[in-house]
């Protein structure tokens, strides 16, 4: 029978299925973090259990930490028990943990790739909703709750019923200066923020292929802010380029077995998909998000837009209460969106290629009196590659601020938080209210538009600074 690209990878993980019932996956790699695996753990040593398998379970500290001053004892008590948490449940049931200070330490999702331990057609799952992201290399990964982190400690399997299935279709190629941000962006603006929800996705076509790998990562991490359960991209010879030499990759005659599988993983001519969506990457524009949700967006070229020109009575009422929180006004040209503070990172757009975009168009400029910039690597790998290349060095005289590894202002869970009322361009993908610290404004936005936002001080893309 010809099948989709998940349900390939599915069908080889089915420990057991029963009808009526969900299927037991088993599960190849279990990612962990210090917010969601205190209580799993707590539940094991009640239990008397073990971890099942250590060796493919790996933890590291991502959203507590700090981002100054990492050599030094953690200030807040909350995220110092979490951390220390974190450590003696890895020392106790023998989990492998890179910790703050360590080479490997970083935001999971960026941390799981580099290492090559993500591969494609495995099942991957860790406590944390973007665990999608790792679906860019044609693996099933998808968010779990603590209760699912605790059975898969103890079983390396999971319960799952099979979501349905969908193929994103993006023809043509993006424009120069158009990136898988304002892809994906552009997508949950138009499809809705609920699109996505019951199934899991598979981008392809022209632009998903001629994508990065660091981009598709990057649309395949957004999946859950359009809520689909997964998002994925078939492997290609893009993604064994990224993966070969990586410290986990395997090597040799593995490699090329492995290869030689990962090439079988790919939608079948005749599989059909219960839900088609065609887009055309051709005419993408740069797009900023202007309200409180990832799918209140509109090209940078754009306005902000008037509450009374939505249809639908919800989204009148939901941009009518955005527009309040965001301090801005209907028919207020995007580009004259005064920002206090750009943040470059994430696990959405964090990694080496990021800080490389961001450096080439800061690069001669400076940081715009009165805005601050924030450059935060998504992991020490990232952070020391980019001082490798002298990216440190361009914002650092830009006026920038370099920081360590870690999650950072993508969410208010460490120092790095908007005050209230301060307005932000991140490029991280959560924009609701408070994400960023209480009051906070987010503008969710590209690579490009931020480092030209950072220099103009509005909105803004390359464009505008020559
Ligand atoms: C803290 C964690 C559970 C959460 C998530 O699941 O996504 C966080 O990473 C986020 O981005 O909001
Ligand atoms: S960087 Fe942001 S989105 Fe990614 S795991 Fe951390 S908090 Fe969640």
């Amino acid at each position: 029978m010809a099948k989709t690209l998940s349900e390939k990878v599915w069908d080889e993980h089915v420990v057991r299925s029963a009808e009526g019932e969900p299927d037991l996956l088993y599960i190849d790699l279990h990612l962990l973090h210090e917010v969601t695996s205190p209580q799993a753990f707590d539940g094991l040593r009640l239990a008397g259990r073990q971890v099942r398998r250590p060796d493919l379970t790996l933890a590291t500290e991502d959203h507590n930490v700090p981002t100054l001053d990492w050599d030094k004892p953690i200030a807040d008590p909350v995220s110092k028990t979490q951390v220390d948490t974190l450590r003696k449940n890895c020392a106790e049931f023998g989990v492998r943990l890179h910790p703050l200070g360590d080479i490997e330490q970083g935001i999971v999702h960026v941390v799981g790739p580099q290492l090559g331990l993500t591969q494609p057609g495995m099942t991957i799952v860790c406590g944390d909703s973007h665990t999608s992201t790792h679906g860019a290399f044609g693996a099933i990964a998808f968010g779990i709750g603590t209760s699912e982190v605790e059975h898969v400690l103890a079983t390396q399997t999971l319960m799952q019923a099979k979501p349905k299935t969908m193929a994103v279709t993006v023809n043509g190629s993006l424009p120069a200066g158009v990136t898988a941000k304002d892809l994906i962006l552009t997508l949950i603006t138009e499809t809705g923020t609920g699109g996505g929800q019951g199934y899991i996705v598979e981008y392809r076509g022209q632009a998903i292929e001629e994508l990065s790998m660091e981009g598709r990562m990057t649309v395949c991490n957004m999946s859950i802010e359009w809520g689909a359960k997964a998002g994925m991209i078939a492997p290609d010879q893009t993604t064994f380029d990224y993966i070969e030499g990586k410290p986990e990759a395997p090597q040799g005659a593995d490699w090329d077995a492995a290869v030689a599988h990962w090439k079988t993983l790919v939608t079948d001519a005749d599989a059909t998909f219960d839900k088609e969506i065609v887009l055309d990457a051709s005419v993408m524009t740069p797009f900023v998000t202007w309200g409180t949700n990832p799918g209140q967006g509109v090209p940078l070229g754009g306005v902000v837009p008037t509450p009374s020109d939505f249809a639908d009575e919800q989204d009148r009422v939901a941009a009518e209460k955005a527009l309040e929180y965001m301090g801005l006004e209907a028919g207020q040209p995007m580009r004259e969106v005064k920002v206090d503070t750009v943040f470059v990172g994430s696990c959405t757009n964090g990694r080496i290629e990021d800080l490389r975009l961001a450096a080439d168009i800061i690069k001669g400029h400076t940081v715009a009196e009165g805005t601050r910039l924030l450059v935060v690597p998504g992991s020490v790998r990232v952070r020391l590659q980019a001082m490798e290349e002298g990216l440190d060095k361009v914002f650092i005289e830009a006026g920038a601020e370099w920081r360590g590894a870690g999650c950072s202002m993508c969410l208010g869970m460490n120092p790095d938080t908007l005050a209230p009322q301060e307005r932000s361009a991140s490029t991280s993908n959560r924009n609701f209210e408070g994400r960023q610290g209480k009051g906070g404004r987010t503008h969710l936005v590209s690579i490009p538009v931020a480092a030209a936002t950072a220099v103009k001080g509005t909105l803004a893309s390359p464009a505008d600074l020559v």
